[in-house]
C-alpha cells in the first residue's frame, strides 16, 4: 500500500502533458477555460498611444508649473479632443486642448489638468492648481511593449486573459486540445437515475458526478454507461476505451470481492498496474494503471461514492490538469483554523468534507455534519473542501490548524 504522497508522485510522474504542436486546437476569445499552447506576442502597444486618464485639459506643463487658485495661469483652448478623434493641433506655449478621458493626447502637451481644478471664461481656460509634471497623462506602452511576451504558455484563458487578448488584437489563440477522458460504471447493481428500482438496485450516482468533475476540470467526457460485473463486457469496454481516451476512470469493481474484477481484466489487456492501494480513507483501493504503447492512463476508482469524489480531487484531477497542459496550480492546499472537531482511526491519511470560508483573510474549515463514512455521499452536498489528518494524527480540536484541500472557490 502507497502512502498519499507516493501514489502522488507515481501518478504525475507518469502523467505527459499534451505536445504542445501536435495536440492543439485554434480558438477564438469566445473560448472559456481554455489553456495556451504558445505564448502570446502582441504587435500593439498597451496603450496604444498617449492618452488622458481624466476629462479636463491637456497643457504644457511649464505653462501651469506656478499655477494656483489665487495666481491661475489663463490658457487658450485651441481643440476639443473627445475619445476616438486624432488631434489636429500642436498644442504651444499659452495653449490648452480640452480633452476627455481615453483622448489621444495632442503633440506638444504633456499634462492633463481635471477639469474640476479649472474654470472656462469662453475659450479661456483658468488653471487653479499646479498639477505633477506629465499628470493623468497614460503613456504609450507603459502597460505592455508590443513585440515582448504578453501571456506565458500553460495558464488557464479566463476573463482578465480574454480581455488582455481582445484589447490587444490577439484574436486566434493556440490551446491544447481537451483532455479526452472515458467513464463508466461497474455493478451489477446498478441502474440510471431515471429508473423503476428493483429490490437490491442502486442509481449509479458516480457516473454523473465523475462527468461533472471531468467537465469541470477542463476535459471532454466520453460516457460509456453502465458495465455488469462480466469480465468479458468489462474487457470489450476497456479495452474500446484505450483506442479513444487518454485517460479512463471506471468506479467499483477494485476491491477484494467475488466480483470485483477491474484488475484481473487490466493485467489481461497488458495494462502495467502501478498503484493497487493507498493508504487514503476513504479510498483505499484506489487502481492506477497504464496503457504503455497507448499513451492512455487508467484510474480504477473505489465504487463508495465518497472515496469517488476523494480520489477524483486527490488524484485524478491533478493528473487532468497537468495531461491539459496547465503549467501548475493542479493541487489547492490552504491551511485553515478548524471550527469542528476532527477524528480519523490515524492509520490512513484522512479526508473530512466540509466548509471552508475566508474571514479577513483567514481560512477556516466547518467539518459538514452526519456520517464520514465512504457510503454516505449525501452530506458532500454543498461542501468545497477536505480537512486533512496525516497518518498517526487521530484527533485535530476546534481551534487547532489544519491542512486543507480546496476543490471549489469560496
Ligand atoms: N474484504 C474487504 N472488503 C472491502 C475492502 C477491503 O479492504 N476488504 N475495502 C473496502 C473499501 S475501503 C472500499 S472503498 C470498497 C471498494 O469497493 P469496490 O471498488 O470493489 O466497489 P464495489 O464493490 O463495486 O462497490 C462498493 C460500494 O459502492 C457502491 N457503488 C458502486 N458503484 C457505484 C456507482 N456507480 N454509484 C453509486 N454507488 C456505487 C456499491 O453499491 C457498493 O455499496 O470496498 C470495501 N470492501
Ligand atoms: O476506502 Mo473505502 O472508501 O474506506 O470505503
Ligand atoms: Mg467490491
Amino acid at each position: 500500500m502507497f502512502s498519499v504522497s507516493d501514489a502522488e508522485a507515481i501518478i504525475l510522474n507518469l502523467v505527459r502533458s499534451l505536445d504542445n504542436q501536435r495536440d492543439t486546437e485554434f480558438v477564438d476569445l469566445l473560448a472559456d477555460n481554455r489553456i495556451l499552447a504558445t505564448p502570446v506576442t502582441s504587435n500593439l502597444d498597451f496603450p496604444h498611444w498617449d492618452n488622458s486618464a481624466m476629462d479636463g485639459y491637456a497643457v504644457r506643463y511649464e505653462d501651469v508649473q506656478n499655477s494656483s487658485e489665487e495666481t491661475p495661469a489663463v490658457l487658450e483652448v485651441v481643440e476639443k479632443i473627445p475619445a476616438g478623434y486624432q488631434p489636429q493641433c500642436t498644442i504651444k506655449l499659452g495653449q490648452a486642448a480640452r480633452i476627455f478621458t481615453g483622448a489621444v493626447m495632442p503633440a506638444g502637451a504633456d499634462t492633463v489638468v481635471m477639469q474640476e481644478k479649472t474654470r472656462l471664461e469662453d475659450n479661456r481656460v483658468f488653471i487653479l492648481t499646479t498639477p505633477k509634471p506629465q499628470e493623468f497623462v497614460r503613456h504609450q506602452a507603459s502597460y505592455y511593449q508590443a513585440g515582448t511576451e504578453l501571456l506565458p504558455a500553460g495558464i488557464v484563458l479566463n476573463a482578465p486573459e480574454i480581455a488582455v487578448l481582445a484589447a490587444t488584437q490577439c484574436t486566434q489563440l493556440r490551446v491544447y486540445r481537451k483532455v479526452r477522458v472515458a467513464i463508466f460504471s461497474s455493478g451489477n447493481e446498478l441502474v440510471m437515475p431515471d429508473k423503476r428500482l428493483e429490490p437490491g438496485q442502486i442509481v449509479d450516482s458516480n457516473q454523473y458526478a465523475i462527468a461533472s468533475l471531468v467537465r469541470q476540470t477542463g476535459a471532454e467526457v466520453l460516457m460509456l454507461g453502465i458495465v455488469k460485473d462480466e469480465p468479458e463486457v468489462l474487457k470489450q469496454t476497456i479495452s474500446d476505451a484505450v483506442a479513444n481516451a487518454d485517460i479512463i476512470i471506471s468506479s467499483g469493481g477494485v476491491s477484494v470481492g467475488d466480483y470485483d474484477y477491474i484488475e484481473q481484466i487490466l493485467e489481461s489487456l497488458n495494462a502495467k498496474i502501478h498503484i493497487r492501494s493507498v493508504g487514503i480513507k476513504p479510498g483505499k483501493p484506489l487502481t492506477f494503471a497504464t496503457f504503455p504503447n497507448e499513451n492512455c492512463l487508467y484510474f480504477g476508482l473505489p465504487g463508495n461514492p465518497a472515496a469517488v469524489l476523494v480520489t477524483f480531487w486527490r488524484f485524478v484531477q491533478p493528473a487532468i490538469k497537468k495531461m491539459s497542459g496547465l503549467a501548475d496550480n493542479w493541487l489547492s492546499f490552504v491551511k485553515a483554523r478548524s471550527h469542528s472537531e476532527l477524528r480519523s482511526d490515524g492509520k490512513r491519511e484522512t479526508y473530512l468534507w466540509g466548509k471552508l470560508h475566508l474571514i479577513d483573510g483567514f481560512y477556516h474549515f466547518q467539518v459538514a455534519g452526519g456520517s464520514h463514512t465512504s457510503g454516505n455521499l449525501i452530506n458532500l452536498a454543498q461542501t468545497n473542501a477536505l480537512a486533512i489528518l496525516p497518518v498517526g494524527k487521530s484527533l485535530i480540536n476546534p481551534g487547532e490548524e489544519v491542512q486543507v484541500l480546496q476543490v471549489f472557490g469560496c
